[in-house]
């Protein structure tokens, strides 16, 4: 398994630009699906092509397209659907498969209440799309549940992650790949990451 934090100078500006503590609900949104993209740029850079022939302006030519792999794309309910646009501006045609997780405030521990997958996950790449990696049971909760359904080829793309999330996520699942805008520093006492984003839920959606 891998952990690719990306230091692309516009990754990096953008996160910055999430972590002002004045940031509209508005610029959030936007900047969540921005990094969305970018990340998911990041993460499927070593993609296989294969050569096909098209009928180019002047007669058949070779062209090159991503080889056999589709996707879906899992935004965790609810903070993940903010980054599910900029994905989804990058792979198209992905299918969408939804997976709503809340962490209980006392224990941490992830709470189940949605899952609705595409049916043909097992051919497919899973990107799944979450703003924060905090003590990563949402996470395993979620590739649990695409793992249970078949899928074997998955990808976690998460904004900000905490040292302690990839670590429970590496122990229970070395297959999955993170990729993540930054690597921050530790939880806080209430499993919130520090400095991280806050509650990126609520900042997404302007419930607080
Ligand atoms: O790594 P963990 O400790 O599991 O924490 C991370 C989870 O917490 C947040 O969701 P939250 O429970 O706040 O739900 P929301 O998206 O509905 O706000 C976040 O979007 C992750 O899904
Ligand atoms: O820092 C954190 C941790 C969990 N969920 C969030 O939205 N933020
Ligand atoms: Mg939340």
């Amino acid at each position: 398994m891998s952990v690719q934090e990306i230091k692309h100078p516009l990754v990096r500006h953008k996160l910055g630009l999430m972590r002002a503590a004045s940031v509209s609900t508005r610029s959030f949104r936007q900047l969540a699906a921005e990094v969305g993209a970018l990340l998911t740029y990041e993460a499927t850079k070593d993609l296989e092509l294969e050569d096909y022939e098209i009928e180019g302006w002047c007669g058949p030519i070779q062209a090159e397209r991503i080889k056999g792999k589709k996707f879906t794309v899992v935004p965790i309910l609810r903070a993940g659907i903010g980054m599910l646009d900029g994905v989804l501006d990058l792979v198209p045609s992905a299918k969408i498969s939804v997976v709503g997780l809340y962490r209980d405030e006392e224990t941490l521990e992830p709470v189940p209440y949605f899952e609705k997958l595409a049916h043909d996950i097992e051919e497919r790449m899973a990107l799944i799309v979450d703003p924060m990696l905090a003590t990563g049971g949402s996470m395993n909760a979620t590739i649990d549940m695409l793992k249970k359904a078949g899928c074997s080829s998955i990808r976690a793309l998460v904004l900000v992650a905490a040292p302690e999330g990839i670590a429970k996520v590496q122990a229970a699942h070395p297959d999955v790949d993170i990729y993540t805008a930054s690597i921050d520093s530790h939880l806080n006492e209430k499993g919130y990451i520090i400095p991280g984003l806050g509650d990126a839920g609520d900042k997404i959606f302007g419930t607080k």
